[in-house]
C-alpha cells in the first residue's frame, strides 16, 4: 500500500532572485503600485550593498527542504511533501495550494517561517492559503499560527547568545536587543498579539541564557506616511548609550529566520553605523537559516500540529 501523503505548506516572505525582478517584487509589496524611479532605485542600492542579491531565496528553499526531509525521517507511514508558497513573488501562496491539489493531497499542514503572530503577517499569509483552498476545493490545511515560545527555538537563540557574550570580556557592560520588523501603530487598535510575543520571547531567551541586560525594539519600518511601532533599534541603541553606557550591543533579530536584507542591511550596516559613531561593540549572532537545530525546532512544532489534527496517524 502507497503512503498516506501529508503536503507541508512552508510560507515565507520572499525575495527577488536577480536585481531584474526587484521592480515586480516592490510593486507586489506595494499592492500593484509601482515604486517611484528614487525609492526602486534606494531599495536597488540596499540589495547591491549586501552583495547583488539576497541569499534568502536559497535559504528559504533549504528550510523547506529540511523540514521535508526531517518529516519523512520521523514517520515511517506517512510521505511529506513541501510546498513552498511565497507572499511577493512566485511560486505565490496559491500556486503551492493549486500544486497540492494537481498532486493528491488531501491534507496539509501549513507553517510561516515568522515566529510571531500578526494580522499583517501571518493573518495574511494563511488566509490566502484558506481563500485559495476553499476556491478549488483543495486540500484541508491545518495552519500554526505562532511558534515564538517553541522551547527549540528559545534555546537556539539562547545557546547562540551565550557563545556571542563568551567573546565579551565585561559582560556587565553588555545589553541585548531583541527585535522583530516594525509594523504600522494601527495593528495595536486591534488587539494585535505582535509585540506581547516579542516581549515573550526576549524574556525566555534571556532567562534561558541568563541574560539581565536587555530590551526589546523594531526595525526596518516601511516608507509610508502612517506611524510605526518604536523604538526603532538605531535610536535605541543611541538611547542606551546615553543612559546606561553599555560597551557592546548584541543585535538578535528573533523576528526574522533567515539571512536577508533586514538582517544584513538594517543590522549589520545601519546599527553598526551607529555602534561605530558611539565607538562601542558591535555583535550579531547567527541567524537560524537552515541550521539542524531549527529544522529540529520547525518538525517539532509541525509534529505537534498534525498530531492534534489529523486522524489516524
Ligand atoms: C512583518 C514583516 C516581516 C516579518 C514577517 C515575515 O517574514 O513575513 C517582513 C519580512 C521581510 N520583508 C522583506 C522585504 C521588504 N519588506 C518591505 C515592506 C514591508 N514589510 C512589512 C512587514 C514585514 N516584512 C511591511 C508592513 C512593509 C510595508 C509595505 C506595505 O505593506 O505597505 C519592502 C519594501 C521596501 C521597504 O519598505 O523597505 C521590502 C523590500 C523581506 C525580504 C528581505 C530580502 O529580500 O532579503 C522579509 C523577510
Ligand atoms: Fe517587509
Amino acid at each position: 500500500m502507497s503512503k498516506r501523503k501529508i503536503g507541508l505548506l512552508v510560507m515565507a516572505y520572499g525575495t527577488p532572485r536577480s536585481l531584474d525582478e526587484v521592480e515586480p517584487y516592490y510593486t507586489h509589496i506595494r499592492r500593484g503600485r509601482k515604486p517611484s524611479e528614487e525609492a526602486l532605485n534606494e531599495l536597488t542600492e540596499r540589495y547591491e550593498a549586501i552583495g547583488g542579491i539576497s541569499p534568502l531565496a536559497k535559504i528559504t528553499e533549504a528550510q523547506a527542504q529540511g523540514l521535508e526531509d526531517e518529516m519523512n525521517k520521523r514517520f515511517d507511514n506517512l510521505e511529506f511533501k513541501a510546498y513552498l508558497g511565497l507572499k511577493h513573488i512566485d511560486p505565490f501562496i496559491e500556486d503551492a495550494v493549486q500544486q497540492m491539489k494537481e498532486d493528491g493531497i488531501e491534507e496539509a499542514i501549513s507553517i510561516v517561517l515568522a515566529p510571531h503572530y500578526s494580522t499583517f503577517s501571518v493573518k495574511s499569509y494563511n488566509g490566502r492559503a484558506h481563500e485559495e483552498t476553499e476556491k478549488i476545493s483543495g486540500p484541508t490545511i491545518h495552519s500554526i499560527d505562532s511558534w515564538y515560545n517553541e522551547p527549540l527555538f528559545i534555546e537556539y537563540w539562547a545557546d547562540q547568545i551565550k557563545q556571542t557574550m563568551a567573546n565579551i570580556e565585561d559582560k556587565d557592560s553588555a545589553v541585548v536587543i531583541f527585535s522583530a520588523h516594525s509594523l504600522p501603530e494601527k495593528i495595536l487598535q486591534y488587539g494585535d498579539p505582535y509585540p506581547e510575543q516579542l516581549q515573550e520571547t526576549a524574556d525566555l531567551i534571556a532567562s534561558a541564557a541568563n541574560i539581565k541586560n536587555y530590551t526589546i525594539g523594531w526595525q526596518s519600518e516601511g516608507n509610508t506616511p502612517d506611524p510605526w511601532i518604536g523604538p526603532d533599534v538605531q535610536d535605541l541603541t543611541r538611547d542606551l548609550y546615553e543612559k546606561e553606557k553599555y560597551q557592546s550591543y548584541v543585535y538578535c533579530p528573533v523576528g526574522f529566520v533567515a539571512d536577508h536584507l533586514e538582517v544584513l542591511y538594517d543590522n549589520d550596516i545601519e546599527c553598526k553605523v551607529v555602534t561605530d559613531e558611539l565607538n562601542v561593540d558591535y555583535y550579531r549572532p547567527e541567524m537560524p537559516n537552515a541550521k539542524p537545530e531549527f529544522i529540529d525546532c520547525l518538525a517539532k512544532v509541525v509534529t505537534e500540529k498534525l498530531k492534534e489534527k489529523v486522524r489516524d496517524i
